[in-house]
């Protein structure tokens, strides 16, 4: 069945275009979005959720997107989407981390210009035939210093435009690098001398409980007399009473506003206060940039659906549509040790090691740990998957372990999973053969080699004569049938393993005969 995508915002119809041309059943609904409770009532229907920042994906809507796989986001910020939640259930939560970028940075660069000229209270003063002339003395721009707070890809963007004005550019973020810092033509100074140095203050960090509040009253008193404060990112980076005390002693001269603490913002203490511009948060708002972000999210979200291929996902690691086929069968390899050392250790891992040799070694590894991780998990999370199996890993204080090597041995590549328990290691290896499937190569370090069918018995045993008739005898009595019958040792008279593949479920009882058997220690059905 085709995969159903709704789309909740006001997105370009290009996006339902897109969609339709891949095979995926479009709903747009451009309005639904601001209806909470209709979403959460048939969230459960669909597998994508194209949004842009009028939906909120909260945890409980969340709670009913049972068959939701991904959410695209139609822009950058995602702060109107519960992350960990979508996680937690295994929803990939992707955005178009470009696509609006030029037209945000634009708009913040019109903002200030319309802050330094007051041209919207100029154009009603004038149209309302006052012709006020010398209320309405602006401030130069040439040589000003522009403070940027949060130089990444809109801030730069922004920071560009203002150098090609004439201005001088001074900007705080902590991931800015010297390097950066200087192609961009930026001087890169802490928060503090910003706030001393700047003439104009534009934000374009992130919301985070780090960025939360970052002008507030205190922030303000170290500002210059007269400065000018641009917000084009988002609301809750400004406390907006400090804001409009500031304006009206003041102490900042103008403001231009296009995001708020609470939107739509249909009321709001900042529309009171003096020389501040507001527009509705129509930073993304241009036509260039609603295209190109509508036609990047229905591409990745259909790529995704159809064909597992991840682009800028903020939860899941990257898969290129060209990779992923390649990748297919090792992501599945990676799933089937997880799950054949998951099912043989439910409890107490304290460690998990992921080898990668040779050919494999060159993957995207981080998608095969992610499966590998899904696979020890499944056993004991039905919901597990790739997107949420690393933060479940972590949530339960297990310690993730990568190893990357050039080829050594036989095989041009392989996959090797350890789990250590407080008690012991146990680790299995295996490869993927030039057919495509997945084989196991060792078990606790014993050679074998082995496909793993949906139902395996895997018994441990001390080499001694007479077990394989044994094992085949209680096997037969019981009417289950024998598919494959795979053997290894570490050494004659040393430890054994049988990995027999059966055409069904074992029962208990059956079970429980085979432990009884000479020389036998353990013994455990596996499904896969
Ligand atoms: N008004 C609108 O319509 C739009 C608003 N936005 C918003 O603009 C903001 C920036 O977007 P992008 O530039 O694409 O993001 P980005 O991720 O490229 O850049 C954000 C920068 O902020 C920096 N940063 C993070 N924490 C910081 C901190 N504590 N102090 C200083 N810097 C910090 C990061 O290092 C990064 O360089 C986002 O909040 C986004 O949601 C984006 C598009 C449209
Ligand atoms: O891309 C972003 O982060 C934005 O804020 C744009 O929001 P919008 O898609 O215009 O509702």
């Amino acid at each position: 069945m085709a995969p159903k995508v709704l789309i909740s915002d006001k997105l370009s119809p290009t996006a339902v275009q897109i969609f339709k041309d891949r095979g995926i059943d479009a709903d747009f609904q451009p309005d639904l979005g601001k209806d909470k409770d209709k979403l959460a009532e048939i969230i459960g229907n669909y597998d994508g959720l194209a949004i842009r920042s009028a939906t909120k994906v909260t945890e409980k809507i969340i709670a009913n997107a049972n068959n939701l796989k991904v959410i695209g986001r139609a822009g950058i910020g995602v702060d109107n989407v519960d992350v960990p939640a979508a996680t937690a259930k295994g929803i990939i939560v992707m955005n178009t981390p470009f696509g609006n970028s030029i037209t945000t940075a634009e708009h913040a660069i019109a903002m200030m210009f319309a802050v330094a000229r007051q041209l919207p209270e100029a154009d009603a003063s004038t149209r309302a035939g006052k012709w006020e002339k010398s209320k309405f003395v602006g401030t130069e721009i040439t040589a000003k210093t522009l403070g940027v707070i949060g130089c990444g890809n809109i801030g730069s963007i922004a920071a560009e435009r203002a150098i090609g004005v004439k201005m001088r550019v001074i900007a705080y973020d902590p991931f800015l690098s010297p390097e950066r810092a200087m192609n961009l033509g930026v001087e890169k100074v802490d928060l503090d001398e910003l706030f001393r140095r700047a003439d104009f203050i534009t934000l374009h960090t992130p919301l985070t409980d780090k960025t939360r509040n970052i002008i507030d009253a205190a922030a303000i008193a170290k500002m210059k007399d007269g400065v000018r404060i641009i917000n084009c990112a988002r609301g809750g980076l400004i406390v907006e009473e400090a804001l409009a005390e500031a304006l009206k002693s003041g102490k900042v001269a103008g403001a231009g506003i296009d995001v708020f603490s609470s939107e739509p913002a249909k009321e709001n203490v900042l529309f009171d206060a003096p020389n501040v511009v507001c527009t509705p948060h129509l930073g993304a708002s241009t036509s260039e940039a609603q295209e190109n972000v509508a036609l990047q999210v229905a591409e990745q979200m259909s790529d995704y659906l159809l064909h597992g291929a991840v682009t800028n996902a903020l939860n899941m690691p990257s898969i290129s549509a060209e990779e992923a086929p390649k990748l297919t069968p090792f992501v599945r390899l990676a799933e089937l040790l997880g799950l054949f050392a998951g099912q043989l250790t439910q409890t107490g891992i304290k460690a998990i090691k992921i080898e990668y040799e040779g050919t494999v070694a060159e993957m995207n590894v981080r998608a095969l740990t992610s499966a590998a991780l899904t696979g020890v998990l499944r056993p004991m999370l039905q919901t597990v998957n790739m997107v949420s199996a690393p933060a479940m890993t972590r949530e339960r204080g297990i310690h993730v372990e990568e190893v990357r090597r050039e080829q050594q041995g036989a095989y041009e590549g392989y996959v090797r999973l350890t789990i250590t328990t407080e008690r012991q290691s146990r680790s299995v290896a295996g490869t993927v053969f030039g057919d495509g499937k997945p084989r196991i190569i060792q078990i606790k370090g014993i050679n074998m080699e082995a496909e793993l069918g949906p139902h395996m018995l895997y018994v441990t045993n001390e080499d001694k004569p007479g077990f394989i008739g044994n094992l085949g005898t209680v096997l037969g009595d019981a009417g289950v049938n024998i598919a494959t019958f795979n053997l290894g040792r570490s050494e004659r008279g040393g430890d054994a393993i049988s990995l027999v593949e059966v055409d069904g479920p074992i029962a208990e009882d059956v079970l429980a005969k085979v432990l009884a058997l000479p020389s036998v220690v353990q013994v455990a059905p596996l499904a896969f």
